[in-house]
């Protein structure tokens, strides 16, 4: 969990040479990685830049006359700073820097950089490597440093499977002007998963300890009721279960749709490049700020024994959140999708409806009002109204500011958290559409008719939670939402026969959970006490700050 020193050689550094390296250069360096006798990383936010790379600053400087690439980091700001297993792990990294032939700055590029020794491990000269130090979590990956100081390259070290510098020092350009970010878009399509699988081990802890803690009576009896009883337990946590699958189906989709773009593009069509950044910035965003909340909430169910240590859910939360950052920050990630959907509020207005890809396609047609006793499909429609409804309103507001004569810049920062409010509702319509086609696609009648529960749940949950939107323009009415309120209420007692099995379904083992809390056993009590007694604290039943602080203190006659 506390991550792995190379984590990001599989994670990024191959995945950016099976991405950006030509088929001669990966016959030389991939199979290399693969077996790992070399081990990479991927290197390119600094100390001074991380969100605008048209700023980065450390360059790679064409020298013509020796064919080689002159790395530098010209100033403090300059450093590579945060990428994982940079620090002490790699040998080799990818290195993304701003690339200058014949003077002219071409913008970032990819190049393969040997940092240390393959034989003595120690940095090469003209190299300066380290490790950032201790950090939230994710202690376990040497996170770090880098600077050049005019450290020379072959020219076939550029990353050349879509642009090229020619010995001569002649430019091809790419395809797509934002094809060298393939690596990024890769780990924004697997997020989705991953933060559903950490949303899904929080839950397991807090579902399983649910069902062992007892406290209070809902009725009086005899035994005090298990906490999961609750209906406000139910609330924290089954909302987020329904979540942890969604956020896993929605990632499905993603990752098949990065892998079709890797196919498409090496025979030159880069149609889906725009798309897939815009829909995976947003889900990016959306999974990791609500899995964040998500876990959060499972460790306050827990009570006071969430708080400690024992439950693990504080270490699951310190590597998930990191995601809410890393791979380009939130805010920065749901204006890039709002600057996809501006364009095509733009495109309706200029008639051209037809133009728009099949995930905003609704953003043109209105609907007057819904049924939602009628199911799914109409709750459906309700998020796709509200949806539509922040992001027209969003557009409008910067199209207006820009006609008013502001600088788009200067608009686009006025009307920006508008946008970012449309690009957030935008996402949450395609993470329930996902859940409920790939529901839809389940063969087994028992499996699909809790999964359906979870649907319902999940559906109900989303759309009281974004009410406001629907209730500012009279789309539904009081009596609608009560409606809404009763079915979420239903399908929190109809999913709790079924919440155990829904987490022990995603089958982690004790050894992963590394929870007292979540034990499979459900020997929670014993377990503490025991885990307490082996705290450091207590191998001496006197510690010597006794002698050294209490005493005199205790002593003193002041
Ligand atoms: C086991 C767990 C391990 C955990 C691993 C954690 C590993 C973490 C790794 C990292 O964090 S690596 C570093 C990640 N860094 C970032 O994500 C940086 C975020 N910033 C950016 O991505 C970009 O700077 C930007 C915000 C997208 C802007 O880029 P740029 O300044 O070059 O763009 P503009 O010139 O403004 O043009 C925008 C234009 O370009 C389109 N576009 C941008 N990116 C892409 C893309 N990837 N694919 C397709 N198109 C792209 C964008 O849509 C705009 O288009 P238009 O609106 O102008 O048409
Ligand atoms: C755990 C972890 C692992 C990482 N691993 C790697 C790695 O392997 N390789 C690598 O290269 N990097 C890595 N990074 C770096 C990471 O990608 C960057 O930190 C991230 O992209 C955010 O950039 P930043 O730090 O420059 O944030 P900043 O951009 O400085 O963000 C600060 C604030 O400014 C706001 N902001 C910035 N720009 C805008 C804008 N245009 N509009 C509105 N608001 C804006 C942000 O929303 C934020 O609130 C890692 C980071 C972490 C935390």
């Amino acid at each position: 969990m506390e991550g792995h020193p190379l984590a990001l050689h599989d994670v990024m550094f191959i995945p950016a040479l099976v991405a950006q390296a030509s088929d001669e250069q990966n016959k030389k360096w991939l199979r290399r990685a693969q077996r790992r006798e070399i081990v990479g990383c991927y290197a390119q936010t600094e100390l001074g830049h991380g969100s605008n790379l048209r700023k980065l600053e450390t360059t790679a400087t064409y020298d013509v006359s020796t064919q080689e690439f002159v790395l530098h980091t010209p100033q403090i700001t300059s450093l590579k700073w945060w990428p994982g297993g940079l620090g002490k792990s790699s040998n080799y990294a990818v290195v993304v820097a701003n690339m200058i032939v014949k003077e002219k700055h071409l913008g970032p590029h990819s190049f393969l950089v040997q940092l240390r020794d393959e034989i003595t491990h120690q940095s090469l000269k003209g190299i300066t490597v380290g490790d950032i130090g201790p950090k939230l979590s994710f202690n376990a990956i040497d996170n770090g440093f880098l600077g050049f100081d005019n450290y020379r390259i072959p020219r076939t070290n550029l990353l050349m499977r879509h642009s090229r510098v020619e010995p001569d020092g002649t430019y091809v350009k790419p395809p797509h002007a934002k094809i060298n970010y393939s690596a990024m878009v890769r780990v924004r399509s697997h997020m989705a998963t991953g933060q559903g699988n950490f949303l899904a081990q929080a839950l397991t802890i807090a579902v399983r300890y649910s069902t062992v803690r007892r406290q209070g009576f809902i009725e009086s009896g005899e035994q005090e009721v298990k906490v999961l009883d609750y209906q406000t337990q139910q609330h924290r946590l089954f909302p987020s279960i329904a979540k942890a699958y969604a956020f896993t189906f929605a990632g499905y989709e993603t990752i098949r749709l990065y892998e079709q773009l890797l196919k498409e593009v090496d025979t030159g069509n880069v149609s889906l490049m725009a798309d897939l950044h815009a829909l995976t910035s947003g889900l990016k965003s959306v999974v990791t700020h609500q899995t964040a909340q998500g876990i959060e909430q499972a460790r306050m169910a827990c009570g006071g024994h969430g708080y400690s240590q024992a439950s693990y859910i504080s270490e699951i939360f310190g590597v998930a959140v990191g995601g809410c950052t890393y791979e380009g920050e939130n805010m920065v990630m749901l204006l890039q999708l709002a600057r996809y959907l501006v364009k095509s509020v733009e495109q309706i207005k200029a008639g051209e409806s037809g133009k728009l890809g099949p995930l905003v396609a609704y953003l043109a047609v209105k609907v007057d009002g819904v049924d939602l006793e009628k199911g799914v499909e109409e709750y459906m429609k309700a998020f796709q109204h509200v949806s539509r409804l922040q992001t027209w309103k969003a557009s409008e507001k910067f199209l207006k500011l820009l006609k008013s004569g502001e600088k788009r810049e200067v608009a686009w920062n006025k009307s920006s958290v508008e946008l970012t409010r449309a690009s957030r509702l935008h996402t949450r319509l395609y993470i329930a559409e996902t859940f409920k086609r790939s529901v839809q696609e389940v063969a087994d009648p028992r499996l699909k008719e809790v999964l359906t529960d979870l649907l319902h749940l999940h559906v109900n949950y989303e759309l009281l939670d974004m009410a406001t939107y629907a209730l500012e323009d009279g789309f539904l009415s009081s009596s609608q939402l009560d409606y809404v309120r009763d079915q979420l209420y239903f399908y929190l007692a109809k999913i709790r026969p079924n919440a155990v099995s829904l987490v022990d379904s995603w089958e982690f083992s004790d050894m992963q959970l590394r929870s007292v809390l979540g034990r499979r056993d459900g020997n929670v009590y014993e377990n503490l006490v025991a885990w307490a007694k082996a705290s450091p604290l207590n191998k001496t039943d006197v510690l010597p700050s006794v002698e050294k602080y209490l005493k005199p203190m205790m002593n003193s006659k002041l």
